[in-house]
């Protein structure tokens, strides 16, 4: 089997390339050409979507992976075109270039598609209704997928992280470093969750069921405010050594973090449907933690 991934240089996408390659030849595109080794690899931009149908057909894959996206939250709302069509017309191009091949693709999608009024755990079928741009194209992207008419799984992920790349786990390395005290939001809730895990998940989710069509939540069990994963995060590194010393982490409100786009409230998904189709049920956050600041260690 030959899987095209695209996007095969970002958290999910690297991720990918390891999980994948046991099922078949993993052909990734990344931006510029090139993986981070300097090895050549397929070109995509998925800012031109027009050039997709071409990837499509000259790679001649059995199945089409995106895992690219324009994932900087606050940014989108300056670059709402930029956002879309990365995020919407880009996977539209790519489902539609499937569906007429007859082939199937995995797309990924986020919690931020829901507006955080919610009072459990967010259903596949729930209301959506995205607070800012970045949320906006994802859920446009999803629906033209599932519009396409090409088979696909679209999994819907939250808060991921790992330990390349640009996301929260880092930044908080970063700052507790540098500072003596970590100001945090502890009123948005969520659930952090390994971008290795998601891979996993994703190659076992294919095994199992191939033909399976449809939407899914995959997440890490638990969950937790911001607050809560950047006091686990500090801990730990003091613990195990990432870190020399663990700085104060103070827990604020939204209001007092203002940031250019407003964020969901509460995004914790309920991966029950993961788990009655699939068989598949992730640990608790805390473990990703830990198991992601090992791999620091050891790097
Ligand atoms: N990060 C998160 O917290 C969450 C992510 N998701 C979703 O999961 C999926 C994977 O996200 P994640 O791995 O974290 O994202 P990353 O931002 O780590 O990776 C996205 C990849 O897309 C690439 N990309 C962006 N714009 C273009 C472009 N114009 N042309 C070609 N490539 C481009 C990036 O390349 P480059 O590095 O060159 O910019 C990057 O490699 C996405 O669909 C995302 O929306 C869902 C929930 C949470
Ligand atoms: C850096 C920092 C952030 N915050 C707040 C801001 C924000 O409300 C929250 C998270 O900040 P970030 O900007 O890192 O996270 P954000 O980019 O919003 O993360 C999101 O990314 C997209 C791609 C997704 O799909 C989501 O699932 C989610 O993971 O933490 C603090 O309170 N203190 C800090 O020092
Ligand atoms: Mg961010």
């Amino acid at each position: 089997m030959k899987i095209l991934l695209v996007g095969g240089n970002g958290q999910v996408g690297s991720e990918l390339r390891r999980s994948l390659a046991p099922l078949g030849e993993v052909v990734p595109t990344t931006r510029s050409g090139q993986l981070p080794d300097g090895d050549a690899c397929e070109a995509a931009d998925l800012a031109d979507p027009a050039t997709l149908p071409a990837l499509v057909a000259r790679v001649a894959p059995d199945l089409v992976v995106n895992a690219g996206a324009y994932t900087a939250v606050d940014r989108a709302e300056d670059e709402p075109e930029l956002a879309m069509r990365v995020n919407a017309q880009a996977p539209a191009a790519l489902a539609r270039a499937c569906a007429q091949a007859s082939l199937p693709i995995v797309h990924f999608s986020t919690d931020y598609v829901f507006d955080g009024r919610a009072r459990r755990p967010y259903r596949e079928d729930d209301a959506t209704a995205p607070l800012g741009v970045y949320g906006a194209s994802k859920w446009a992207g999803e629906q033209a997928v599932r519009e396409s008419g090409a088979a696909h799984k679209i999994f819907r992920l939250c808060w991921v992280y790992g330990p390349r790349g640009g996301n929260f786990l880092l930044t908080m390395l970063r700052l507790a470093r540098e500072r003596e005290l970590l100001r945090v939001v502890a009123d948005q809730h969520g659930t952090p969750t390994p971008a290795a895990w998601i891979a996993d998940a994703t190659a076992q989710a294919l095994r199992a069921r191939p033909d399976a069509t449809g939407t899914w939540h995959l997440a890490a069990g638990g969950q937790a405010s911001w607050f809560d994963f950047a006091s686990e995060i500090v801990a730990r590194a003091a613990a195990m050594g990432v870190i020399a010393r663990a700085p104060r982490v103070e827990a604020i409100t939204t209001a007092e973090f203002p940031t250019r786009a407003r964020r969901p409230a509460w995004s914790v998904l309920d991966t029950s449907a993961l788990a009655a189709d699939f068989g598949l049920k992730l640990p608790d956050w805390r473990t990703g933690v830990t198991q992601t600041l090992e791999v620091l260690r050891q790097n």
